[in-house]
């Protein structure tokens, strides 16, 4: 059985502060239909993807917190996206603010099938930025404060014919990530991204925001033999420039479509997980030359 499909990265535009979830949810709609016009059996949708990047402003007030998170998936305002998924049998991938029955707050994506029902779930590990108020940033970067490290490890799902992981925007600079997944069979990894263009504590290195994407995504993908789907939210939102830069990489490395805008936008890419052989039965065979009783100090404890 054929092993090729095509996927599509729909990297969205800003979303403004008080832009409803109807509203981004909209536009996924939209591009959820032009990824279906190019034939994709799955679309990728960004981190965070049905509000602004709230972490960018220091919240005290629990309820005003809890307001950007979603206590149920699906709720009456992502429905849409569900509801065309299964009319147009396409699967995605979603980021959004998760808030459990329990209070804890996560940053969760979601895989879903083309029948519409959820068949995977990550929740962030490497949550970046810091905890309190720092005035000195022209934004915050909060996530440390909003969300509790994810608790699900690095799972891979059957999904697509294949073998589906999720990593999320800051995890993607981690090798931990990316071998954990390759280890756990991955063949495509999804994920989002909102990556500020201005990086305070080292503003020098502002000029190598899309290079140090790119850089982690190649790598990811070439040293454990997998595809990716990496996706941004992009452009201005209320004032912060996020990097766009959206692309999808194939196991050897090599970047076979990217997004040349900040907006709304789909790339598409036929790929055939197949190819990940090409890398993991050659340089990358694991089980060949793996050297795992030389790693201890990778899983020391910090
Ligand atoms: N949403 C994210 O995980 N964004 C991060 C990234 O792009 O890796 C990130 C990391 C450090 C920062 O100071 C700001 C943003």
């Amino acid at each position: 059985m054929s092993r090729k499909f095509v996927v599509a990265a729909a990297q969205m535009g800003p979303i403004a502060r008080d832009e409803p979830r109807a509203s981004a949810v909209a536009r996924m709609c939209a591009m959820m239909r032009s990824a279906h016009a190019r034939g994709a059996a799955l679309v990728v949708f960004p981190e965070l993807a049905l509000t602004t990047f709230f972490p960018r402003w220091y919240m005290q007030d629990a309820a005003e917190i809890d307001q950007w998170f979603e206590t149920e998936m699906p709720n009456g305002e992502v429905k849409p996206l569900f509801d065309l998924a299964r009319e147009l049998k396409i699967g995605f991938h979603l980021g959004y603010a998760e808030l459990t029955p329990e209070g804890r707050h996560f940053n969760t994506a979601i895989l879903v099938s083309g029948q519409g029902e959820i068949v995977g779930k990550y929740r962030k590990i490497h949550l970046p930025g810091h905890f309190e108020n720092e005035e000195w940033r022209p934004f915050q970067h909060l996530e440390k404060r909003y969300f509790e490290k994810g608790d699900m490890g690095f799972p891979v799902f059957d999904a697509f014919g294949g073998k589906l992981g999720m990593c999320i925007c800051n995890d993607r600079r981690w090798p931990e990530t990316w071998r954990m997944l390759g280890l756990g069979g991955a063949e495509l990894v999804v994920l989002g991204y909102n990556t500020p263009l201005h990086y305070p504590p080292a503003p020098e290195h502002d000029h190598l925001q899309y290079f140090h994407n790119e850089l982690s995504v190649q790598a990811g993908c070439y040293q454990n033999g997998l595809w990716a789907v990496a996706v941004a939210k992009a452009g201005v939102e209320e004032g912060s420039e996020l990097i766009g830069g959206s692309v999808i990489v194939a196991p050897t490395g090599e970047i076979v479509a990217r997004c040349v805008t900040s907006g709304d936008e789909v790339i598409s890419a036929e790929i055939d997980l197949d190819r990940c052989t090409e890398i993991r039965a050659n340089v990358f065979n694991f089980a060949l030359h793996r050297e795992p009783q030389d790693y201890a100090l990778i899983t020391a404890p910090k």
